[in-house]
């Protein structure tokens, strides 16, 4: 288990964590998430050991993790840190990369392992290519998948796949994933992309104002958004207060509404005016006034003409599960 008892850090007497408490089982994958700045970086570089603890301490099974006051060269065997700067040697090839901390295999063991490593980034066919002739996406897999060669206990991602194409994204995250999964490592991932929660982590730690402000599941935060920072970790959504809903009695309370659970009508409902309309794929996002002159963002199937008059509607599933 990662224990992490009462962390303050700042940078020069700026704070940026304080009094930060988690603790993470082995195995588990978990997700830092939060807006730029909140810190996310910071907390994987002290669970390295990359900078002295100001106040409080961090253990994995019981062994203190100290900072380079303590402990001159950073990380431990059991530990490997993919920094948003990859870390590579540019001069070699990828296989060598991949390989220099597989030494400690026998020859047929280290070929065998740097190939599984080499289709699991899908970069067999650039094993001898040097990595400084690469693009940045692929320097990132090289990267994932130097830190994953020798199986380590933890594995601790900042930004794991954000140089790498939509294309290859979410069949990458799908193999990373599961080898992590299938070894035992246990990952700590720092993010804000939804798409690398969701469907991957176990938990998600939502990090707000030097603090955790959120730790659960990602499905029962995407279900259950305590405020529209949460929500807006997983897309466009609305702070909507029941005044404005005006069939609805409780004018003090509030309701977080996902834009693709508002529903269009031309009868009743929300009245909204529209100010713009995108164009999203297999839908329109759309941003409209209510008459408080508050901005709502809603999804709809159609491009909406600006200036178009028209109601939106919430399941009452919803109200009833979201009014706070
Ligand atoms: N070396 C540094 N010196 C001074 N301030 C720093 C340093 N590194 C980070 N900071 C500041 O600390 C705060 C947290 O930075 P951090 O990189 O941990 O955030 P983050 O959540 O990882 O952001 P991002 O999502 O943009 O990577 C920011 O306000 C940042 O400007």
């Amino acid at each position: 288990m990662l224990r992490i008892e009462n962390v303050s850090y700042s940078y020069d007497t700026v704070p940026v964590l304080a009094d930060i408490n988690l603790r993470i089982q082995r195995r588990e994958h978990v997700a830092l998430i939060g807006e730029s700045g909140c810190g996310k970086s910071t907390l994987l570089k002290l669970i390295y050991g990359l900078m002295d603890l100001e106040q409080g301490e961090i253990f994995w099974e019981n062994e203190p993790i100290l900072g380079p006051a303590y402990n001159l060269v950073p990380g431990a065997p059991y530990m490997k840190y993919l920094s948003q700067d990859f870390d590579l040697m540019p001069f070699t090839t990828v296989k060598e990369n991949i390989s220099q901390y597989l030494s400690v295999f026998y020859p047929k063991q280290l070929k065998d392992r740097t190939q599984q490593l080499l289709e699991l980034i899908k970069l067999t066919d650039f094993a001898h290519k040097k990595v400084n002739t690469l693009s940045g996406g692929q320097q990132q897999r090289v990267a994932l998948a130097r830190v994953l060669a020798q199986k380590p206990e933890v594995v601790l991602l900042d930004e794991p796949f954000g140089h790498i194409d939509n294309f290859l994204k979410n069949s990458l995250r799908r193999n990373i994933f599961k080898y992590a999964k299938d070894n035992g490592i246990t990952c700590i991932v720092a993010t804000h992309d939804h798409n690398d929660v969701l469907p991957f982590m176990d938990r998600m730690v939502v990090l707000r104002d030097k603090g955790i402000i959120a730790d659960d599941h990602p499905m029962e935060l995407f279900r259950n958004p305590r405020n529209l920072y949460i929500a807006s970790l997983f897309g466009e959504a609305n702070s909507i207060s029941m005044s404005q809903l005006k069939s609805y009695a409780q004018s003090d309370k509030t309701i977080i509404v996902y834009a693709h659970e508002l529903k269009v009508s031309n009868t009743s409902g929300l009245a909204v005016t529209v100010i713009e309309s995108f164009p999203m794929g297999n839908y329109y996002l759309n941003i409209g006034n209510i008459a408080n002159g508050e901005s709502i963002y809603f999804q709809h199937h159609t491009v909406l003409p600006k200036g178009k008059e028209l109601y939106l509607n919430i399941s009452l599933d919803t109200i009833n599960q979201r009014i706070q």
